[in-house]
């Protein structure tokens, strides 16, 4: 429990005003529901005396008594609950903004559905114990020490008779507790690894589909479930024993202060408006015991949700940059490149590079050494999983790299400001990740004010036009999530016209091209190329053909380069990229769009069972 409120008390600390209050307020309608007892006490002695007046009197402070209690209580609800959701949606935002900044090995270690499940189930964990749990605990802390004072001071050998139950229960609760908190983190982390199969599952449900892989992804997710079954099972028996134990120690104690209070107040050394006080106190105990098992599963839940929050609070905090320009906009009519000037795009000096992914012991690129000069287009090419897509994630930043070995314009790229250097980046994915919204939302996402002449060139320049026509609400089209209304090239060219209206000046792009037809391929990228004019331009490509019009080709082959040069000379070489080239040529010729069903043989080019 102290473990929880530790992690608990930075977020609830700027809220403390509130808070304070609200346990002020707790205060008052407990003070108010103790002098209920004592009323009962001063009730019963009137009576004794035959004194209806003061009988009619101390009920109707009580009445005042209980009404006033009970909007003390609301009010103390209303303060600290309210606080448990700022503490929540404060939680989430720093999670959130940690998450969209977070290196991209952390990413490669968590499951996105591991990390959804603890944005929302451990996070309801934690809000559940900032608000209720924490009215029920300050509640349970008030009415122990205003009851027990009431209790010793009235009569105090009953009081340690009564709570002569209470230590039995305590130790029973620690045990209890320790099982409890071991199957809290399990099922949490199985509900975690069930959102990840839920995750995998939806964004994969096409391949999963055509590939009939339902019945085994069914049978996988069983298993999981069934293991998280018996955990939440395991859990369950745990907690229900805390309950009961609960509800049998104020009877028992209820049942000892009968037996021997009775026998005081029948041999005169107790007045009998002593004894039901003082039970009616111990049943004010009742309820407040009954919370305590309820509290401390629910503090052990939080405990384990903090040490999986901490996770993602741990990664480095987002320096507090002043929010991002939106990408300028050339005036309306002006061609995008020319109308806010020339761009002097980095050069890129790369010094004995080498990466190994956490996950492999082998380096899956390097030692590299290359040098990309300001405003080069270079073409990386290479057999599959030859390392260039690992190359451009490099160069984005998001991979941390040992000091010396990537720098741009001259600064060690650990040296830069990550923030200010991806403001200068426009990358393209290989799948051109789009986001829920419209066509138009997409295209415009870096710069939301660009007008609609503006849109309708970008739409050109991106070859969209025809398709355009075609989709049913043309630009205001909804694109589904992650772009999945959309095809395979069609997302490509708008995240491509997204890039472009970002206006960085190193372009990073791993095959855009990848899902268009060649001749749309060629279309675009002669249209793109003068947009990019003095940009610095990092292009993977598996169609090798499109690579005759960068300024400079490197053939990667397990992370080294195979062979660089411009690609007039590399086409005349005799070496890898000739091959390659012939290949395509070949491949096109033969009217297969796949080069790789073409194989070499003596030196010659043949296709396949051709
Ligand atoms: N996130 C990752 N974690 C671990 N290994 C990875 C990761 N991404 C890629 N790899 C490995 O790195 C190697 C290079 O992959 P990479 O994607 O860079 O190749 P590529 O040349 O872009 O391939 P392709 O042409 O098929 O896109 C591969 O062996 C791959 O298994």
């Amino acid at each position: 429990m102290l473990l929880t409120l530790r992690c608990l008390w930075p977020w609830l600390q700027p809220h403390r005003v509130v808070l304070l209050s609200g346990s002020l307020w707790i205060l008052l309608s407990n003070l108010l529901l103790l002098s209920l007892p004592l009323l009962l006490r001063q009730a019963i002695a009137a009576i004794e005396q035959h004194d209806w007046n003061q009988v009619r009197f101390c009920a109707a402070l009580m009445v005042l008594a209980t009404l006033l209690g009970a909007l003390s209580r609301v009010q103390s609800r209303l303060q600290i609950l309210g606080c448990g959701r700022r503490v929540e949606v404060d939680l989430r935002r720093q999670l959130f903004g940690r998450l969209l900044d977070a290196p991209a090995p952390f990413f490669d270690r968590l499951g996105t559905g591991d990390l959804i499940s603890r944005l929302t189930n451990d996070l309801t964990q934690v809000r559940m114990v900032a608000g209720f749990g924490l009215v029920s605990l300050i509640n349970a802390l008030v009415v122990y020490s205003l009851t027990l004072t009431a209790m010793l001071w009235l009569a105090p050998l009953l009081s340690l008779l009564a709570l002569l139950p209470f230590v039995l229960l305590l130790w029973a609760v620690k045990r209890i507790s320790r099982q409890v908190l071991h199957y809290s983190a399990r099922t949490q982390e199985q509900l975690g690894g069930l959102s990840d199969r839920v995750d995998e599952a939806f964004n994969g449900q096409r391949s999963l589909r055509s590939a009939g892989f339902e019945p085994l992804v069914q049978r996988q997710f069983d298993a999981a479930n069934a293991a998280y079954l018996a955990d939440a099972e395991a859990l369950a028996r745990s907690r229900s024993l805390l309950v009961p134990l609960m509800s049998l120690v104020t009877p028992v104690g209820l049942l000892l202060v009968l037996f021997v209070g009775g026998r005081q107040v029948i041999a005169g050394s107790l007045q009998l408006g002593d004894l039901v006080a003082f039970n009616a106190f111990l049943v004010q105990l009742a309820m407040p015991t009954l919370m305590l098992g309820w509290i401390l599963t629910l503090f052990q839940r939080a405990a384990t949700a903090f040490e999986r929050l901490d996770l993602v609070l741990q990664l480095p905090a987002v320096a507090a940059h002043p929010p991002a320009p939106p990408a300028p906009v050339p005036p309306c009519g002006a061609p995008a490149a020319e109308a806010l000037g020339p761009r002097s795009g980095p050069t890129l000096r790369l010094q004995g590079l080498r990466f190994a992914y956490e996950s492999q012991r082998t380096a899956v690129l390097g030692p590299l050494d290359l040098t990309i000069a300001s405003g080069q287009c270079v073409a990386l090419v290479g057999p599959v999983a030859c390392g260039k897509t690992s190359l451009l994630r490099l160069l984005t930043g998001r991979y941390p790299l040992p000091p010396g070995m990537l720098f741009i314009d001259g600064r060690d790229i650990g040296s830069l400001d990550l923030e200010d250097y991806r403001r200068r980046l426009s990358v393209v994915l290989q799948e051109g990740q789009l986001f829920s919204g419209s066509l138009a939302q997409n295209l415009t996402f870096a710069a939301p004010a660009t007008p609609a002449e503006q849109i309708d060139e970008l739409v050109r320049q991106v070859c969209l036009d025809e398709d355009l026509a075609r989709l049913p609400a043309g630009l205001a089209s909804r694109v589904g999530e992650g772009g999945l209304t959309l095809s395979g090239g069609q997302r490509q060219r708008v995240a491509l016209g997204r890039a472009l209206l970002r206006r960085g000046d190193l372009w990073l792009l791993d095959d855009p091209f990848s899902h268009l037809d060649g001749a749309t391929a060629d279309r675009l990228w002669r249209q793109l190329r003068p947009q990019l004019a003095g940009c610095t331009v990092v292009l993977a490509l598996s169609r090798v053909r499109l690579a005759c019009q960068a300024d400079w080709v490197i053939c990667l082959e397990q992370g080294r380069v195979r062979e660089q040069g411009t690609p007039a000379t590399l086409q005349h070489s005799g070496g890898d990229f000739a091959r390659r080239l012939r290949q395509e040529q070949l491949a096109e010729e033969l009217g297969t769009n796949d080069a790789s069903s073409l194989s070499r043989q003596g030196g010659e080019v043949v296709a396949d069972g051709r």
